[in-house]
């Protein structure tokens, strides 16, 4: 993939100063600006191409829409609930988080949590700062030979799981992604939720919020669970339905609950949090020199790599992407939207595209079909849409055009090669093409075999013509008579009927309508 250039990022919020230092480093400009209202991001984000967030800054869709020049949303942390990666992605924008940095933090606040709703230690402080002496009041339990529930069992929910192992708990948990053998080799036994809720002294939950996940905990759950049970939540607002907890607490249901996260922050649902039993931080997970450090470090260096074309790592809506930073796959990207341009110059007249197939061939194209099929999305939209097709949006692009785009692989231990099937209007037209040397060409067109593979670079004239020498001449001469140089030629190899022809030239013809007398049909592009 050509380097994606950005030249200026504004860090909206309060953001590791290394992560600027970094960015600078590499030449790009960074401004910072903290607080700003939705109204003053959205008025400003167009002058940058790049926006670097924490959680509390709200990138929606007309903040998105509003960055025409946007390229870039880094999330210097895990969760891009806060980001609009739909809107996004149909922007053309990559959206990359850095996942593994505040994981160790975000798993101690988790154990602390677990450690204070065991002994109530805010509940001693606060007694104790009001002048008083409760020895009585404040009976823990041990966590010795306790049961731990967790729910998500990733990055942060394995730390939980090990580190509260120390303290003799029993670890059980679910997960419908985490296969059991994995969980099981640090101590965690599986189960459905079913099984779990009923087992339980603590529950703490590290999932991303999702459809799945909200209301995870509920009335229904809670009613499953141990009389008495504690939560804890330092994952996402909504995980644990905080009008059910507020139930569950006051009924006794629930013996505690540790909270970091809330469906609003800061938290509406005042009567929660003055709730005896809970204790609760204003989402400080992350909120570690150690952490912001490692985020802003993280996505610093993500963003640079990503810019010097070495590397895309943490991007969560282009995986495609990841693959195609290496010499080799831009040549390819080259060819599929070279290739998807030349369809789409030779099938002006016939709009609307209905499907589009494209098959890699060849063992070193296994991995790049994914990548070939946007590509060559890229090239057959590229004049068509305002949007500025790229290989991040290629994809949904299609589909809200209503394309249906297919990929396909083969093996073939002859050659590499690209095949190009697109459904216009009724009709079906096929390229093949290869990369040679380091250079894109185009073998077939239309079931038409090119005596000499055709460069895809530079001023290209295809027409449908008979291979006959006078209709050949007569292009020729048409193109002399226009002032255009012909640089390479290159026929089909059939000997009769009508074929595709291609030819190279010094410039573009001011009318492609000079051929009309001699071509079926005719296009030309510069590549
Ligand atoms: N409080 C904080 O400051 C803070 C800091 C870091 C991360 N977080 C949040 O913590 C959460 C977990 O982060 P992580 O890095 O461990 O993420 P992760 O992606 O490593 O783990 C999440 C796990 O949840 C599992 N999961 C998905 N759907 C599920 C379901 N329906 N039931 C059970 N499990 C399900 C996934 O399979 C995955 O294993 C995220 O929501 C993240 O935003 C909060
Ligand atoms: O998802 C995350 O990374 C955490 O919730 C931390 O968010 P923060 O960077 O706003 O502290």
């Amino acid at each position: 993939m050509s380097p994606i250039s950005v030249k200026r990022v504004l860090i909206s919020e309060c953001v590791d100063p290394c992560c600027k230092a970094l960015l600078q480093e590499s030449g790009i400009e960074v401004t910072e600006k903290q607080q700003m209202s939705r109204e003053e991001l959205i008025a400003e984000i167009q002058n940058y191409d790049g926006l670097v967030v924490r959680s509390a800054t709200k990138v929606t869709a007309d903040v998105i829409n509003a960055g025409s020049n946007l390229k870039i949303i880094g999330r210097a942390g895990t969760g891009v609930d806060n980001v609009d990666v739909e809107a996004a992605t149909k922007r053309g924008i990559i959206v990359m988080n850095t996942p593994s940095g505040n994981t160790l933090s975000a798993a101690e606040l988790t154990c602390a949590l677990i450690m204070s709703l065991s002994r109530n230690i805010p509940q001693a402080v606060m007694s104790m700062k009001d002048g008083k002496w409760d020895r009585k009041k404040f009976m823990g339990a041990e966590l010795f030979g306790k049961v731990l529930g967790i729910v998500g069992l990733g990055r942060i929910g394995k730390e939980v799981a090990t580190r509260m192992q120390s303290f003799g708990m029993k670890t059980i948990g679910y997960d419908p992604i985490t296969p059991p053998e994995v969980s099981a080799s640090w101590g965690v036994e599986q189960m459905t939720l079913d099984q779990l809720w009923p087992q339980c002294d603590y529950i703490t939950v590290h999932t991303p919020l999702m459809p799945s996940t909200t209301g995870l905990l509920n009335d229904a759950s809670f009613a499953k669970c141990k009389k008495g049970v504690k939560v804890v939540n330092c994952a996402r607002g909504g995980i644990i339905d905080e009008a059910a907890l507020f139930r569950a607490l006051e009924s006794g249901q629930c013996g505690g609950a540790g909270l970091d996260v809330f469906v609003e922050e800061p938290p509406k649902h005042q009567a929660l949090i003055n709730h005896p039993n809970v204790i609760c931080c204003p989402h400080l997970g992350a909120s570690t020199r150690e952490a912001q450090a490692r985020c802003g470090k993280d996505i610093a260096v993500q963003i640079v790599e990503m810019v010097t074309g070495k590397a895309l790592v943490g991007a969560v809506n282009a995986q495609v992407l990841a693959s195609t930073f290496s010499p080799d796959s831009q040549q390819w990207i080259r060819l599929g939207e070279s290739m998807g341009r030349v369809v789409r110059a030779c099938t002006a007249s016939k709009q609307p595209y209905s499907q589009v197939h494209v098959t890699s061939i060849g063992e070193s194209l296994r991995k790049c079909t994914g990548f070939l099929s946007s590509a060559a999305v890229v090239g057959l939209l590229t004049e068509a849409s305002q949007t500025g097709p790229n290989l991040v949006n290629a994809l949904p692009l299609a589909a809200e055009t209503g394309i249906t785009v297919k990929s396909s692989h083969e093996e073939s231990c002859e050659h590499e090669a690209m095949v190009l099937q697109v459904s216009v209007n009724g009709c079906s037209f096929r390229a093949v093409g290869s990369v040679q040397g380091s250079n894109p060409v185009l073998l077939e067109f239309n079931r038409s075999v090119f005596r000499q593979p055709v460069p895809l670079t530079g001023h290209l004239l295809f027409f449908r013509a008979t291979g006959s020498t006078e209709i050949l001449l007569s292009v020729t001469g048409a193109l002399a008579a226009a002032g255009v140089e012909l640089q390479f030629f290159s026929t089909s190899g059939a000997s009769s009927g009508e074929h595709w022809h291609c030819m190279g030239m010094s410039s573009l013809l001011s009318d492609i309508g000079v051929l009309k007398p001699l071509a079926k049909e005719a296009a030309q592009l510069t590549l």
